[in-house]
């Protein structure tokens, strides 16, 4: 399916480089690959001696059957793009497919949220599909989002917004626990190089075991009822807050999504 497609990506930054290197290494040759950024700085990619890098978008849009926007949303309005008869997929946080359409001329528009981790294939793309995508448009979103790690197609666009929040950064809010357990550690006198060490171990770890088996929700529960140690701060955990401090956390990010 992949060496089927031409895929033109515009912006080569954190996601668009790292979405680029993930097709490479899932099986879209490099001879089917354009790039697009502003600068015309070149871009290395493992196996991208094929692709064809270009600042001139319209040239991408005419070589292209699918286009992907990777752009900073207030460079969106500026693109002056004219893709009528292409796919264009957008991982643009707060883009609607409205706007898609209004940016790009497309009427096959599907709105995505992917991230970085996009580099390794292991990426959460999430996406939804405006009205005029066809079931070929839905493979071969598929088949690209798939390349790059874990998809699903969804119903409610408003969700998009959710999912920048929740799943666009990587490491993101998990980071921010693994800090917090950091600085935790080295407030009971553990010398920080340990504690960091150790702490990226621990969600190296988890992030396997997480991977599959029980679910989350049930592998705290599973703790909760083996009644040791860890099932009194889980407990402490439950009842402090913490469940809805992060909530709030993630509706900012989601509200500043809805509002960019
Ligand atoms: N970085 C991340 O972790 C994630 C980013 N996103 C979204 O992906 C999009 C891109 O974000 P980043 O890659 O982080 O941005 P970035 O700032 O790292 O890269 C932006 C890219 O867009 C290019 N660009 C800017 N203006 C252009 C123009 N007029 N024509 C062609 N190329 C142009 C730049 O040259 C650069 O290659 C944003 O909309 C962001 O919301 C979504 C999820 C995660
Ligand atoms: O933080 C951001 O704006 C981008 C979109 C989602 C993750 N990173």
């Amino acid at each position: 399916m992949l060496s089927e497609i031409t895929v033109g990506v515009i912006g080569t930054g954190q996601l668009g480089r790292a979405m680029a290197q993930g097709l490479l290494m899932g099986g879209l040759p490099g001879s089917n690959l354009w790039l697009a950024n502003r600068s015309g700085a070149p871009v290395t990619l493992e196996g991208g001696a094929a692709v064809t890098q270009t600042t001139d978008l319209a040239a991408l849009g005419a070589a292209c059957d699918v286009v992907v926007l990777a752009v900073p949303p207030a460079v969106v309005p500026s693109l002056s793009l004219e893709l009528r008869d292409r796919l264009v997929l957008s991982v643009v946080a707060g883009l609607t497919l409205d706007g898609m359409r209004h940016a790009t001329g497309a009427h096959r528009v599907i709105r995505a949220m992917s991230n970085p981790a996009a580099e390794r294939r292991l990426a959460y793309t999430p996406w939804v599909a405006g009205g005029a995508v066809t079931a070929e448009d839905r493979a071969t979103a598929t088949a690209i989002f798939g390349a790059i790690g874990v998809t699903d197609e969804i119903t409610d666009e408003a969700h998009i917004d959710d999912f920048t929040a929740l799943t666009g950064p990587v490491p993101g809010f998990v980071a921010y626990f693994a800090d917090s357990m950091i600085r935790h550690a080295t407030a009971q006198g553990i010398p920080e190089e340990i504690a960091t060490r150790a702490i990226r171990q621990l969600f190296l770890a988890s992030g396997q075991m997480l991977k599959e088996g029980a679910t989350p929700a049930g592998q705290v529960q599973e703790m909760v009822d083996y009644a040791g140690t860890t099932a009194a701060g889980l407990t402490h955990l439950r009842r402090g807050g913490f469940d809805a401090a992060l909530s709030e956390a993630l509706l900012a990010a989601t509200e500043k999504a809805r509002t960019i």
